[in-house]
């Protein structure tokens, strides 16, 4: 059975809102994913927070960074709970987990057990992100995708691969099919952070990035079709 990381953007949840969770968008991902894991995939999902709060925001209006950053990581929880609940919904078992313990809530991730779990055909939800200040959920993707022994890291996100500058302000950017781990980090291409990638790398697991918001993109990249770049050594 494949196993693999998705890495979910915070910002995909909020839909067309300008903040937050946008519950119609969150069940439409969830029918995506409930559908690839009744076909067979095993699926560990980190979840964003940037629809949310992102640390740096907080820290660049005068909070210390850390603290900005735990707000950053309950954020993340949050957004796990509601994947999760969007996720039972469409009708698979899913599990939230938190990294920082809080228990009257959600279970707090070890690796034994989320192993345990997806082992048993669960989807888990890995919210918290590392537990650790100046991290980001990109990292976390790819430490749990190195600890739980994911074959790929599937970066769902709002954009359809990996351009020579970001898309987003530069309507002439252009996509990359594939790229190394090393020219990603030469070229500062920001898709991911810098931490990310190298551990990617470290540990020899490809990451895929493609765009969650077109239909059936999930299925799609996990048969090895449709639009998205592959980052790999
Ligand atoms: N070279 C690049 N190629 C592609 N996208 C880029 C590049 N540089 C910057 N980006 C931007 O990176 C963004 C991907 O980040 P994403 O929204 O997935 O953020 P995240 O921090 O991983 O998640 P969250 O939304 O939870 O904070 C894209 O929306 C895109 O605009
Ligand atoms: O391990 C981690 C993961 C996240 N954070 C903080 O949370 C926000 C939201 O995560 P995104 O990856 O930006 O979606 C992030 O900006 C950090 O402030 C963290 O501190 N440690």
């Amino acid at each position: 059975m494949t196993r693999v990381l998705l890495k979910l953007s915070g910002e995909a949840l909020m839909g067309a809102s300008p903040f937050g969770i946008d519950l119609p968008t969150t069940r439409e991902y969830a029918r995506e994913i409930a559908e690839c894991a009744r076909d067979g995939a095993s699926i560990a999902i980190v979840v964003g927070g940037g629809n949310i709060f992102r640390g740096m925001a907080g820290a660049a209006k005068g909070m210390d960074r850390a603290s900005a950053d735990y707000m950053g990581m309950l954020a993340t929880v949050m957004n796990s709970l509601a994947v999760a609940q969007a996720l039972r919904d469409a009708g698979v078992a899913a599990r939230p987990m938190s990294a920082i313990p809080m228990e009257s809530i959600c279970e707090t991730y070890t690796r034994y057990r989320a192993d345990e779990y997806l082992k048993s055909g669960e989807i888990v939800v890995l919210g918290g992100g590392t537990g650790s200040p100046f991290f980001t959920t990109d990292s976390t993707a790819a430490l749990r995708a190195a600890e739980l022994g994911c074959s790929a890291i599937l970066k769902a996100t709002q954009v359809d691969g990996v351009y020579d500058s970001d898309p987003k302000t530069n309507p002439a950017a252009t996509r990359f099919e594939t790229l190394t781990y090393g020219e990603v980090l030469a070229r500062d291409l920001r898709v991911m952070d810098s931490a990310a990638i190298a551990l990617a790398r470290d540990s020899g697991i490809p990451i895929i990035v493609f765009d969650i918001h077109r239909d059936g993109a999930l299925a799609d990249v996990l048969a090895g079709r449709g639009r998205f770049t592959r980052v790999a050594g």
